[in-house]
């Protein structure tokens, strides 16, 4: 067997025609060498015919992030362990005008704390009542967040659409440990990390029954964060757009993954974040992608890591402290000071330029800009801790192993 490449587990030994890229960006656009590389071995693994790169394109642990993948085999390791992750855009019944910076700081701090029923919520979604009912209405760590947002500008094509005088939530979530738990379990199983799965087989079913529960599992934590954000707020939240990013969906063709890319279908409404100190952008998917699989960028995407960030934000006191505000008076809620630094905005690429591409592309127009007012983040968690006793881990674990119970 030959060496592992691109931490995408493909042996070199296995030299497939590589499938065609389609690249949606632009020159203007920074992308990463090793994303390149990521992309190309991508396109090479077994049953993949069409690949399609967003300007956020950034290289990930198992792959590239900002892709979709047309393949007549199912790649879990494409799509990872936070299966079902997306953004969802809400509308709050409350003015921006009533809107005091401090005060609601103090009130999204509460978020997890607010009531929820979460065995009603989880009966309600057709989920099996037990399934990781603890986690549900949490952001998680890392790159999650929940922010309060107002429009910053709104464009031709989103006029009457967005409220200029209304307060918004972008939620970015996605299924906590229990994605983890079905991506831990797929890791046992070394054929499907390097050849993928039959989608006919006993294995592929099954991990597609788990995917399709995660993605609406993670849905569902997404509604229930806005929930709480809103009810800590005073305040109730309507959905405007909910759009998964880490999934697959089926084609005539075969299954499209979208690894960080937003899923939409023409016509839709869907977030592209930007960072916490930078516009977030909001779009509506044109004919356009049916070319491009289906998929749009989520977000601005990563330009440094998170080690090299240390070397460049939050150097000094004056410099941390900073980082803890926008341009527009916003803050940060984040108590992990590794996380304030790693999250910063010059981590990431630039979201207006990602929107400009993918427009450019004739996939999106643009509908309005959002401005950061409080971000919400979680601290790191470590990862998941897969001999912890844990009743409802276990029920999903024989769910997996003997189907339905
Ligand atoms: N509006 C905000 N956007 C943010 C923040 N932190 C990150 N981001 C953007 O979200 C995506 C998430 O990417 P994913 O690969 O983890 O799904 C990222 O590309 C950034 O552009 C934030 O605090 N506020
Ligand atoms: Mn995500």
């Amino acid at each position: 067997m030959g060496n592992f490449i691109g931490g995408l587990g493909l042996p070199s030994s296995c030299a497939a025609p590589a499938a065609h890229i389609q690249h949606c960006f632009s020159p203007q656009t920074w992308i990463e060498g090793a994303a390149l590389q990521q992309l190309g071995n991508v396109a090479a693994l077994p049953g993949v015919t069409s690949v399609a790169a967003f300007p956020d394109l950034h290289p990930g642990k198992y792959g590239p992030t900002g892709i979709a993948v047309l393949s007549e085999r199912l790649h879990p390791q494409l799509i990872g362990n936070d299966i079902g992750c997306g953004m969802s855009l809400f509308e709050l019944d409350l003015p921006l005008r009533k809107l005091r910076i401090d005060k609601a700081v103090e009130c999204l701090r509460r978020t997890e704390a607010e009531d929820i029923d979460p065995h009603a919520a989880l009966a309600a979604s057709d989920l099996p009542t037990d399934l990781y009912p603890d986690a549900l209405g949490t952001i998680g760590g890392g790159n999650h967040f929940c922010e309060l947002q107002a429009v910053d500008q709104t464009d031709a094509a989103g006029e009457g659409l967005f409220d200029r005088q209304k307060l918004y939530l972008l939620v970015h979530s996605g299924s906590r440990g229990l994605g983890a738990f079905v991506f831990g379990q797929m890791l046992d199983f070394q054929s499907a990390v390097t050849a993928g799965l039959d989608p006919e087989s006993a294995a592929g079913k099954d991990w597609r029954r788990q995917h399709d529960i995660c993605v609406t599992w993670a849905s569902l934590n997404r509604r229930l964060i806005a929930e709480r954000a809103a009810s800590a707020l005073r305040s109730e939240a309507r959905l405007v757009a909910d759009v998964p990013h880490n999934l697959v969906r089926d084609r005539a063709d075969g299954f499209v993954h979208h690894k960080g890319s937003a899923a939409v279908r023409a016509g839709d409404v869907a977030p592209i974040a930007g960072s916490r100190a930078s516009l977030s952008y909001v779009v509506r998917a044109l004919n356009g992608t049916g070319l491009s699989l289906g998929g749009i960028s989520h977000g601005a995407g990563r330009k440094y890591d998170r080690a090299t960030m240390h070397g460049r934000a939050g150097r000094n006191r004056s410099e941390r402290d900073a980082l803890l505000r926008n341009a527009w008076g916003g803050q940060l809620i984040c108590d992990d000071r590794n996380l304030v630094i790693e999250e910063a905005a010059p981590a990431y690429k630039d979201a207006g330029q990602v929107v400009q591409d993918l427009a450019d592309a004739a996939l999106v127009v643009r509908l309005a800009a959002m401005k950061p007012l409080v971000t919400y983040k979680k601290a790191m968690e470590g990862p998941p801790d897969r001999t912890r006793k844990n009743p409802s881990r276990e029920r999903m674990a024989r769910r997996a192993n003997h189907g339905r119970d």
